[in-house]
């Protein structure tokens, strides 16, 4: 974990030291995939964050677009169908290998619950230095559903999710995040999250997850 304030080191991988419930097998056949693709998605994510906080001139702002439509066109070939891809399918890596959502680096897991730290950078700025009011159900959408599918749980998908919101959640702050498994009553599953900085409640969240049935989408 990283201490408040501090910046945290996307490129950590998850390692055999710990017992993570949804830490799958490497599906890749090697950490050396793994760890050439969490630094492409922290590369990435620091581009954002990055481009989020500058005021490019004319100039670069046109080099920059023909940078990006030339890397963008160099991956038009390698698209593949939804099962094979990679991008957010990285159980085994801290930021599940994207950037949509902020990294939820979890240092304490276990059947019922899970805990660790969250840090919304530059890119996912509401305004006044508070976090988008839509990255927030974003974050806890992603450490809910991954307790609700862990420890072997059928695959769930989420019903309802109610967000509170009860101060700002800053920007460019390491915060805490908790969740915790409230109910189970068949295919429901009922959990709550928070989110913290120090001591301070910014937001909590509870969310409905049902198993889906066999052939279920
Ligand atoms: C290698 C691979 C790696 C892959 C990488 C893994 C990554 C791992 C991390 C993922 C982290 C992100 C996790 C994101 C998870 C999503 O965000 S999923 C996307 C957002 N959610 C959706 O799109 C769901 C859309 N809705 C649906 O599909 C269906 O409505 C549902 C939720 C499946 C339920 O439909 P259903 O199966 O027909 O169930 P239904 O009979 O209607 O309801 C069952 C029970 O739930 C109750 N219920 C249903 N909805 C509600 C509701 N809204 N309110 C209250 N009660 C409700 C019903 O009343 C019923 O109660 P009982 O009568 O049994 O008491």
């Amino acid at each position: 974990m990283t201490s408040a304030g501090e910046q945290p080191d996307r490129t950590v991988l998850l390692t055999d030291t710990g017992e993570r419930p949804w830490r799958s097998a490497n599906l890749y056949g090697g950490d050396e995939y793994s760890a050439a693709y969490d630094e492409l998605t922290n590369a990435l994510g620091d581009f954002l964050d990055r481009l989020a906080e500058a005021r490019p001139e004319t100039e670069l702002i046109a080099s920059m677009t023909e940078s990006l439509s030339e890397l963008a066109r160099g991956l038009d070939p390698l698209a593949v169908a939804e099962r094979d891809r990679v991008f957010g399918r990285r159980t085994d890596l801290v930021s599940r290998g994207q950037t949509m959502s902020p990294t939820v680096d979890l240092a304490e897991v276990d059947d019922r619950s899970a805990s660790g730290t969250v840090y919304f950078g530059p890119y996912f700025l509401g305004g006044n230095g508070a976090v988008h009011g839509g990255a927030i159900p974003l974050v806890f959408d992603e450490i809910l559903g991954r307790l609700a599918n862990a420890s072997g749980r059928p695959p769930q998908r989420t019903a309802y999710l109610n967000t509170d919101f009860r101060s700002i959640t800053p920007v460019n702050r390491t915060l805490t995040i908790r969740a915790w498994l409230v109910s189970e009553d068949g295919r429901k599953r009922v959990l709550r999250a928070t989110i913290h900085d120090q001591d301070i409640l910014c937001a909590e969240a509870e969310g409905l997850f049902i198993a889906l049935r066999p052939g279920q989408p």
